[in-house]
């Protein structure tokens, strides 16, 4: 079988590398300090919590390796200004070209166009995208367990906290979790912890994943559960397991009106 990770990280380890030659990395590390200023993206999802709102982190996305596109009239900037007067908490963009058919302009373009903290979503292994993502004005950056050893998640999470961005930390089992609540606290924070319900092996997605790991995560860490979250029986099953946080992308891009489609699977009442 191929195993769709495998491909996409040695694909990255190419692209970092024609960046390097492009821009070098001492150029984005300099201009690390103009960008603007980090938005709060993990201190947004504990205000929406603590008034007993679920943090919805609304993603951006055009296509993926599974479904192919999905959505093909695709304008960052209304989508983004759509998400957030739908009540997201904050928004997640795909920069990778190769396999998501992302830029990192639909980035710069989504966060210009509203006030909300932005995910860098994209497959992270090297020191010069989280320079480059904090260049870009990212407000937090996804490290994706599976695809690091715990050397390189550990300096990859100290880096891009100590550039004042959160990260999302994603695990799909157990092992995997583990090592992600290995990770230490920075100025007090822990890294958000997220449970990944599509398998970026096999495509298979579950809820269960959520489910059966929710108990493993505690104390100060938040879990953000991803992927595969479709209709608001979904949610209240997640809701009801006390998983407050959730990162949600194909149910909103395939509707006409993504924050529309937002509001009815999160805020709407029952009889809307
Ligand atoms: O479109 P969905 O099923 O709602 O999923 C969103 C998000 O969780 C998914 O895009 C994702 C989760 N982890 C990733 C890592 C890389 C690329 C994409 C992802």
């Amino acid at each position: 079988m191929t195993d769709i990770l495998e491909r996409i990280l040695q694909r990255k380890h190419e692209e970092v590398a024609e960046r390097r030659q492009v821009r070098p990395m001492d150029e984005l590390r300099e201009r690390a300090p103009d960008a603007p200023a980090p938005r709060g993206f993990a201190q947004a999802i504990e205000r929406t919590i603590a008034v007993g709102r679920p943090a919805v982190i609304a993603e951006v996305k055009k296509a993926s390796p599974s479904k192919g596109v999905i959505r093909a009239d695709f304008q960052p900037a209304a989508i983004a200004l759509s998400y957030a007067e739908a009540g997201a908490t904050c928004l997640s963009v795909l920069t990778d070209r190769d396999f998501f058919q992302g830029a990192d302009e639909y980035l710069v373009t989504a966060r210009a166009n509203c006030e909300l903290p932005v995910l860098r979503k994209d497959f992270v292994i090297d020191p010069y995208q989280v320079y480059e993502a904090r260049v870009l004005g990212a407000d937090c950056v996804l490290l994706i367990v599976a695809a690091l050893d715990d050397a390189a998640l550990a300096s990859l999470a100290e880096l891009a906290q100590s550039l004042g961005m959160d990260v999302l930390v994603e695990a799909h089992d157990g092992d995997e979790l583990a090592r992600a609540l290995r990770l230490p606290a920075h100025d007090g924070r822990l890294p958000l912890i997220g449970i990944n319900n599509r398998s970026l092996r096999s495509f298979e997605v579950s809820l269960d994943t959520t489910l059966s790991l929710r108990d493993r995560v505690s104390g100060g860490h938040r879990l953000v559960t991803e992927s595969g979250v479709h209709n608001r029986a979904d949610v209240e099953r997640l809701r009801a397991a006390d998983v407050h946080a959730f990162l949600v992308g194909e149910a909103f891009m395939r509707e006409p009106d993504p924050g529309a489609a937002l509001r009815r699977l999160f805020f709407a009442d029952a009889a809307a």
